[in-house]
């Protein structure tokens, strides 16, 4: 199929009808939720809500003017990708706390009339999950076909299935954990240091032009480089020297990965607001999904199927986290779907794998149906026909089931070539001698897991496929077994 993209977007602001109440007892007046939406209008069961990273925002997908990169996850969000816009509606919303439209400490105090800055209240991933609810509420949005996201977006989406019970069918956390490390904690610990020791940051009461631009670069530089890997620096940067930049430390030359840090710390303070950084830093710090120290206990009320991701190179969220979930979730029988993805790019490889995304995200969302493999205006025949012709038509097909047409067009019945044989031994002359009639059928939107379980719980190897009381389909064990050859 072929892949697009939902093309132009624009940012929309949602000003919640209701107070916000926070997990620490505060409660937010007048909170805006930015967003952005792709696809379909939202019904029941089509709605997908994407979940941000640290530094992520609403746009998601698709161009803003004058924009040099598309939406952050252009990549599995559009016509034929994962997150399939002819399919689903997707909706991305910025977090509060955040600084890209959501209310945040760079926000107005309705209070006060001054920005927030550090009088904005402490906010958890659960507040941010709890404003997203409501927002979703309030726009008649009352259940979810999934929830997804990387990285603290994947901690949103777990969030929600322990939050909200029920909201969200499918949950898909990638590069994620079920809490946050001691090592989480200490690189939060010292992002925060840099830009709190920066003389410019006042108290967190710094005017919009002179802001703590300088804390805010070293504490992206330094974060930055916990999002790749050994592997990928080596690929990227090798030992190779360039010219130096405006910030060279007098030396003449400077290595790459220097200038590209420097890059990503400098682009960085252009988007972004430093008291948010410490909000959402101390966001991460305190997620923590155990309960009496057990994960398995945290998630006992869940009722969602997962889908869990790590990134095999990813040193931040390495794999063990992911798995730490998965066996949490296995414990108490809950329904589980765990891949560890291939790639050297560390961290950030949620937000650059893009076809192994899409693979595994798109197989999990929108599961294989029957319609996808079964054999088509399959050959028929009518119970009036003889052994003999149902025979002799079966072997010039090379096919060992047959399904029975009443003259209506109908299913009435099923022959194998294992009926055909004993038929032949019983000196039985006509089909509706030795037919079976009650048929096991499929339909052509169960998925192949359920279709394959029919086949297997009543040891059969072909089901007619059946819409509208018409056969408009075979599906047999061979295109199973053929199909998971292929992947
Ligand atoms: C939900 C979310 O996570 S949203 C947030 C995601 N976005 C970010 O994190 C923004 C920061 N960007 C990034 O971290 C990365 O661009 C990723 C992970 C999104 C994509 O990675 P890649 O495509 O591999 O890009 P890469 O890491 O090479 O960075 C490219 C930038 O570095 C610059 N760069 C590359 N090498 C050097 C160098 N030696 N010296 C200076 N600059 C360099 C490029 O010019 C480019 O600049 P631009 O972004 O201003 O166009
Ligand atoms: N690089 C991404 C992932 C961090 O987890 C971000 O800045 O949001």
């Amino acid at each position: 199929m072929m892949k697009g993209s939902v093309g132009d977007t624009t940012t929309q602001y949602h000003q919640l009808a209701a107070p916000l109440h926070l997990e620490s007892g505060a409660v937010l007046h007048d909170v805006t939720i930015a967003y952005e939406q792709y696809g379909t209008s939202p019904s029941p069961g089509n709605t997908i809500l994407v979940c941000h990273a640290l530094s992520g925002d609403a746009h998601a997908a698709g161009w803003h003017k004058g924009d040099k990169h598309p939406g952050w996850w252009d990549g599995i969000i559009g016509p034929g990708k994962a997150l399939d816009t002819d399919r689903y509606c997707i909706i991305a919303t910025n977090v509060i706390g955040g600084c890209k439209g959501s209310t945040g400490p760079a926000s107005i105090n309705p209070a006060t009339g001054m920005p927030y800055g550090t009088d904005f209240p402490v906010v958890t991933i659960r507040d941010m999950v709890a404003a997203q609810h409501q927002f979703l509420i309030e726009r008649g949005i009352t259940e979810l076909y999934a929830v997804i996201g990387g990285s603290m977006g994947g901690m949103q989406a777990l969030t929600w299935s322990v939050a909200f019970p029920g909201f969200a069918r499918r949950i898909v956390a990638i590069a994620a954990a079920g809490y946050s490390t001691p090592m989480h904690i200490a690189f939060g610990a010292v992002g925060r240091a840099a830009i709190m020791t920066d003389p410019a940051w006042k108290g967190g009461c710094y005017p919009a032009d002179e802001r703590p631009d300088h804390g805010l670069s070293l504490a992206r530089m330094i974060a930055h480089i916990t999002y790749l890997s050994d592997q990928s620096m080596h690929k990227k940067f090798g030992r190779r020297l360039q010219e130096k930049t405006e910030y060279g430390y007098g030396f003449e030359t400077e290595f790459s990965v220097e200038s590209y840090l420097k890059h990503q710390g400098s682009s960085f303070v252009q988007r972004f607001d430093p008291n948010s950084y410490l909000y959402i830093t101390k966001a991460i710090d305190y997620y923590d999904l155990t309960k009496n120290g057990s994960l398995s206990e945290g998630f006992a009320d869940t009722d969602a199927k997962f889908l869990i991701l790590s990134v095999s190179t990813d040193w931040l969220y390495p794999p063990y986290l992911s798995e730490e979930i998965v066996m949490a979730l296995n414990s108490t029988g809950k329904d589980v779907q765990y891949t560890e993805v291939m790639s050297g790019y560390g961290h950030d490889g949620f937000l650059l794998e893009d076809d192994q995304m899409n693979y595994l995200i798109g197989r999990f969302l929108t599961p294989l149906t029957v319609a996808d493999i079964m054999i088509r205006d399959p050959p028929v025949i009518c119970s009036c026909a003889t052994i003999r012709a149902t025979a002799q038509a079966m072997i010039e097909r090379e096919i060992n089931h047959l399904p029975i047409l009443h003259a209506d067009g109908t299913l009435e019945g099923i022959v194998t070539s294992w009926d055909i044989a004993k038929a032949v031994a019983g000196e039985h002359e006509m089909l509706a001698e030795i037919m079976t009639r009650d048929v096991l059928c499929a339909s052509p939107g169960d998925t192949l897991r359920e279709a394959a379980r029919i086949l297997d719980q009543h040891h059969i190897s072909a089901l007619p496929v059946v819409e509208d009381g018409r056969v408009v389909g075979m599906l047999t064990s061979e295109l199973l077994s053929n199909m998971a050859e292929r992947n």
